[in-house]
Formats: structure tokens, sequence, C-alpha cells
């Protein structure tokens, strides 16, 4: 399982462009792992969500990228997850895990107190953040540091962990040197000038 460079888009992310134009780009440019999250006041529902899911997901199996769906359970099998992402207040690590012994799961902690209330071991990967501050989440937490991650790969070392959260080609590496396997972005990539290298870059 790579995570190294893990991207995360929905059809609300892709302002300027196709959301399948911008994934074929940072597709080719080395993404390793893609989250399809269709979230807020304007995101796709129903057919059109799970249209754009399998078109996305076309696209992650043409270039080799693993591709994950975020909260919504039902778009696991139609779509062929690789894997779920669920978060604190989405459905308890325990029953996904029932539901898809065989898929990848990950599962977001964003603080001691976080980690202690969950099933740690019963996921593939911990998404650790908001390291930084992030425009990208409407209901996003404060922003954690990468001292979280330092703290996350103590306790538990031999689990994956992928930094997300106000990441760029800047501090990438910073979020990487504390600790974590991978960086998780959104706008770094939505918005960057060229796709292409801001994925290189990252
Ligand atoms: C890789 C990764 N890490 C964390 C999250 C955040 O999940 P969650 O807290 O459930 O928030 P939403 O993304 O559902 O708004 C994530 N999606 N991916
Ligand atoms: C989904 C999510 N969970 C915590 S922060 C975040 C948004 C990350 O987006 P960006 O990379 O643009 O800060
Ligand atoms: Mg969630």
């Amino acid at each position: 399982m790579n995570l190294r460079i893990y991207f995360i888009m929905g059809s609300q992310n892709a302002s300027h462009d196709k959301p399948e134009a911008i994934l074929e780009e940072a597709a080719q440019a080395g993404i390793t792992a893609f989250q399809f999250r269709e979230k807020g006041e304007n995101a796709l529902t129903g057919e059109a969500k799970l249209a754009l899911g399998h078109r996305l997901r076309d696209i992650c199996r043409r270039y080799n990228v693993l591709f994950f769906i975020n909260d919504d359970l039902d778009l696991a099998e139609p779509l062929q997850a690789d894997g779920i992402h669920v978060g604190q207040d989405d459905t308890q690590l325990e029953t996904v895990r029932q539901m898809f012994p065989d898929k990848y799961i990950g599962l977001s902690v964003s603080s001691e107190r976080e980690m202690n209330s969950s099933p740690i071991q019963l996921a593939d990967y911990l998404g650790a953040g908001p390291v930084y501050a992030t425009s990208s989440k409407e209901d996003a937490k404060q922003a954690v540091g990468t001292d979280w991650i330092r703290s996350l790969k103590h306790h538990y070392p031999s689990m994956p962990i992928v930094g997300i959260g106000g990441i760029t080609t800047d501090n990438a590496s910073s979020v990487i040197s504390a600790g974590a396997d991978g960086v998780s972005v959104i706008s770094a990539i939505t918005k960057a000038s060229d796709i292409g290298t801001a994925v290189r870059n990252l």
C-alpha cells in the first residue's frame, strides 16, 4: 500500500477544470493513491456521484493508483474501491472492518483522546491532521502541527501514517521528516498552476 502522494478530490474541488482532467494529470505525474471525496454544498449525489466515481476509478486503474472512497460505504463495492477512509464521526471502524475485511481502511486521528478511544489496530493506516491550517474542509479541527505526527508514530511505530491539512510543496518534507509515510493533499494539486510540477515537487 503506497500512500506516499495521496491525492484527495471531489467535483467541489475542481473549479477550473474537470476532475477527470486533474486526476489524469496527477496520475501521470506520479500520485500513488487517490480518495474520492464528494462533499459539501454543491457535491454530486446519487447517479451523478456514482458516474463520476466510475470515471475517476477507471483513471486510477489505468495508472495503477490506489482508489479510496471517503465516508460513503455504499460506493465501495460498485466502484471496486481498494480502500475506504473514515473519520471519528463516520461509521465506526469496527463496523467498516466487519463489512470490508479485505479492503484497506484508513482512520482520521487528530488528538490523544481520539487515539485512546479508537480501535487503531483495526486500521491499515492513519490520517493525522490537520497538520496546518486548511480551507478545504469546512469543519476542520484546529491545526495540530508536525508534533502530532511524531507522537502518533511514537505510539504506533509500524502503522502507516499520512499527514493531511495545509500541506504544500514547501512544507511536505517537514511532514515526512516528522515520521509520516506520505502526504495527503487537496489544494496543493487542485489549485496548482502546473499539476505535474506540483506532484513531482511533493
Ligand atoms: C487521508 C485522510 N485523512 C483524513 C481525512 C479526514 O477524514 P474525516 O475526519 O472523516 O473528514 P472528511 O474528509 O470526511 O470531511 C481524510 N478524508 N483523508
Ligand atoms: C479532508 C481534510 N481532513 C483534514 S484537513 C482536510 C483538507 C485538506 O485539504 P488541503 O490539502 O487543501 O489543506
Ligand atoms: Mg469522514
